[in-house]
This record gives C-alpha cells, sequence and structure tokens, in this order.
C-alpha cells in the first residue's frame, strides 16, 4: 500500500516505524511543512520519498492509496480538505482530536474508508493503548491497523464525543493540574521526597520533557485548566471540615478515575 503520513513529528515517525517492522508492505512517503524534516524522514526508511507540499497539498497531481494526517490539532480540518483530492482509497488522522478531523473526513471522502486514531502515549513509551474511531474501515486500513496490534499497542473503539470528553480530564486537566504543581513548586533537598511528591516530581519531568506547542493545542482543544484552578482555590479556601469534605469527594472521584488495573 502506498502511504503518504503527512506530518512528521513525534507521532507521524512512530507510525512510520511501527509499519515499517510489520509483515505487510507499506510504501512510504511523508510530506511535512518543513522540507527538511520530510527528507529526514524519507532517507531513514527504505524506498521512502519526500513529497513536497504545495498550497497545502501534495506538489503536482500526486496521489497515494492512503493518506495518514500526524499533522497538530489546528492544522488537522485544513488538511483533510487539502489531501482528500489525494486519498485514493483511504484517509485516516493522528491529530489526537476526533470529532472535527471524523466530520470533514466524512464531508470530504464520502466514498472512502476514514479512521481516527489517537495513540495515547508518547512514542517513548509505546505501545500502548490506542483510541479509535473506524468510520469507514474496510481491505485498505485494516492492515494497516493490524499491524499496530500486532506491535503490541491495544486498539479500543470510541465515538469522537466520548473521546474529545475523556481527553478533558486525561489530558487537558491533568497537564495543568500538573504544571500548576511544577510552577508552585520550590527546590527541596531529595531525602525529604516522599512516594507522593517524588511521584509528582517524575510526572512533571515526563510532562515537561514533551513539545511546548503539543501541550498548548491540547488545552486550546479541550479546556479544563480553569476547573482545575477553580478546585485549587477552593481547596486553598478551606476550613477544617470543609477540607474533610473536599478530601472525602476528590476520594470518591478518585476511585472513579483510577485504571482498572490499580483498583
Ligand atoms: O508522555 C506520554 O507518554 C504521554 O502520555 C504524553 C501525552 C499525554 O500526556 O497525554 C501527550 C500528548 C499525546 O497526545 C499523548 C499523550
Amino acid at each position: 500500500m502506498t502511504l503518504c503520513i503527512v506530518g512528521v513529528g513525534a507521532m507521524g515517525r512512530w507510525l512510520a516505524e511501527t509499519l515499517a517492522d510489520a509483515p505487510s508492505a507499506f510504501d512510504l512517503a511523508f510530506a511535512d511543512t518543513d522540507a527538511a524534516v520530510a527528507a529526514d524522514a524519507a532517507a531513514a526508511f527504505d524506498d521512502a520519498e519526500a513529497v513536497p507540499i504545495d498550497d497545502g497539498g501534495p506538489e503536482g497531481d500526486r496521489s497515494f492509496e492512503t493518506v495518514c494526517l500526524a499533522v497538530p490539532i489546528p492544522a488537522v480540518e485544513d488538511a483533510v480538505a487539502n489531501w482528500a483530492p489525494h486519498a485514493g482509497s483511504a484517509m485516516l488522522d493522528l491529530s489526537g482530536v476526533m470529532a472535527g478531523p471524523v466530520d470533514a473526513m466524512g464531508e470530504h471522502l464520502p466514498d472512502r474508508e476514514r479512521a481516527s486514531l489517537h495513540p495515547l502515549f508518547a512514542p517513548e513509551r509505546a505501545p500502548g493503548n490506542v483510541a479509535v474511531v473506524e468510520d469507514a474501515v474496510g481491505p485498505t486500513l485494516e492492515p494497516l491497523l493490524d499491524a499496530l496490534r500486532d506491535a503490541g499497542n491495544d486498539l479500543f473503539e470510541t465515538t469522537p464525543e466520548e473521546h474529545d470528553d475523556a481527553m478533558t480530564t486525561v489530558q487537558a486537566k491533568s497537564h495543568a493540574a500538573v504544571l500548576a504543581w511544577a510552577l508552585a513548586g520550590e527546590e527541596v533537598r531529595e531525602e525529604f521526597h516522599t512516594p507522593v511528591s517524588a511521584g509528582l516530581a517524575d510526572i512533571a519531568a515526563t510532562v515537561t520533557g514533551g513539545d511546548a506547542r503539543v501541550y498548548a493545542d491540547i488545552q486550546d482543544a479541550f479546556g479544563g485548566a480553569d476547573a482545575v484552578a477553580d478546585a485549587a482555590r477552593t481547596v486553598a479556601d478551606a476550613d477544617g471540615e470543609a477540607f474533610a469534605d473536599l478530601y472525602a469527594e476528590a476520594g470518591a472521584t478518585a476511585d472513579g478515575l483510577e485504571p482498572e488495573g490499580e483498583r
């Protein structure tokens, strides 16, 4: 299958690396607004090519069986429109938001295969859970999804609404809370750390070790930092009894938030 990966950031590279090891053959092409980044990726994979971008789509009248959009969240809907004429059989996106691209793909590729995937991890922690909306999946996308499964990823079916709602808690509120903790904290001697503070410090290092633009896009797409700030204010203002009530309420909510294996 010819597959053009549009957007060669961390997740575009992750897809290429995962498929390069798959038994089914994927002829890879890479396109990026930074032509040097696409050229680098093409050089790293056997027989892969770099595709120059012109006016948002591929230069010349190029067509690929499948186009995968691994572009930033704010760019994905325009990318669907620009690349739809060049996706012969299928399009998928890995942008991390689902409602917008699923609607746009339905509008621009009504008669072709379509899926939206969100790998819920950074590539260095692959394989992991991948949320999937199989809007219209058939013989073109099936081998690609199988290759991700074969690489140890756990693909689970969701809806755009369920996914985007979940990301408010899973991503936007989590990141806001962790960043606020790091911003409010001060350096302490290592021996003072407790299991709780050491765990938070580890998570803060993970969150701040990524790409600021990706984290800003997540805040814009899903919101939730205000709710975290309001909750922190309520905790800060609570006296003994009110604090105990909040503590109990947080405990009950936290039970529901815990991944099943850890309950
Ligand atoms: O660093 C990790 O492993 C992450 O989980 C990163 C993380 C996240 O924190 O939500 C950040 C952006 C991606 O969309 C997916 C996951």
